[in-house]
């Protein structure tokens, strides 16, 4: 069963996604936001690790590999788990915009289990643009980048400021990244008209 939610559905005066032209080129890996994200920072021990690359157009691929930590049932993946691999992977594709904008809503439909030490193949792209309101949509295919579809899901990401997070992050983390030039830099490669 699948369906999108009328929330996910842009209005008739959504535009369409326009890539920044100083976006990564297509095949060019994106790296971590930030270095103790869940979903693509290094610095997580039991985290996804997973590597988004920048597609064609406003579309980026991804791939995560599931291990021991992230099982729900024995032997499969939890399905939080790969709706974070889906997040991730559709959070990514604001690099292309250069804009920054944290997830409002997101839909998942889980089609097939996914056992341990599975290649998830995740393939994600930007629909329409309204205003802060960015939809978009993604898959994760296993067996390889053209095989069956085990999870899909529609989004909507709401544009912010960097404040968003100054102002809601715990105090440590915040100032530790602030501190960081490195993590500054990548948040300014976020940033509209920095
Ligand atoms: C220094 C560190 C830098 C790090 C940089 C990289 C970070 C990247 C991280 C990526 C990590 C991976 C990704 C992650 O994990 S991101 C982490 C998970 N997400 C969050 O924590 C977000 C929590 N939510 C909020 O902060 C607020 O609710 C936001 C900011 C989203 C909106 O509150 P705000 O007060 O700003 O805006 P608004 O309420 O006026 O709404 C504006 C418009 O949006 C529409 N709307 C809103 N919500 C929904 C909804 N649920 N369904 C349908 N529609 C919704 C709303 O109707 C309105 O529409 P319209 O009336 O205009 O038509």
């Amino acid at each position: 069963m699948s369906g999108t939610s009328a929330a996910l559905t842009p209005p008739a005066d959504a535009v369409a996604p326009v890539r920044h032209p100083d976006a990564p080129p297509p095949g060019e890996l994106l790296g971590a936001h930030y270095e103790h994200c869940f979903g693509c920072g290094g610095g997580q021990p039991h985290g996804l690790h997973l590597q988004a690359r920048a597609g064609e157009g406003v579309s980026v691929t991804a791939e995560f590999t599931v291990k021991p930590a992230h099982q729900g049932a024995p032997g499969l993946a939890h399905g939080g788990v790969l709706a974070t691999a889906l997040d991730e992977t559709l959070g990514s594709l604001n690099w292309l915009l250069r804009t920054i904008a944290v997830t409002g809503r997101l839909e998942t439909d889980f089609v097939r289990p996914v056992p341990v030490d599975t290649v998830l193949h995740l393939d994600a792209r930007i629909t329409a643009v309204h205003g802060r309101k960015i939809y978009s949509t993604a898959t994760g295919r296993i067996g390889g980048p053209e095989g069956p579809v085990a999870v899909r899901a529609d989004a909507l990401f709401i544009e912010v400021k960097v404040d968003h997070f100054i102002e809601n992050g715990r105090p440590a983390e915040i100032q530790a990244a602030m501190a960081d030039p490195d993590q500054v830099k990548r948040a300014r490669a976020f940033e509209v008209n920095p």
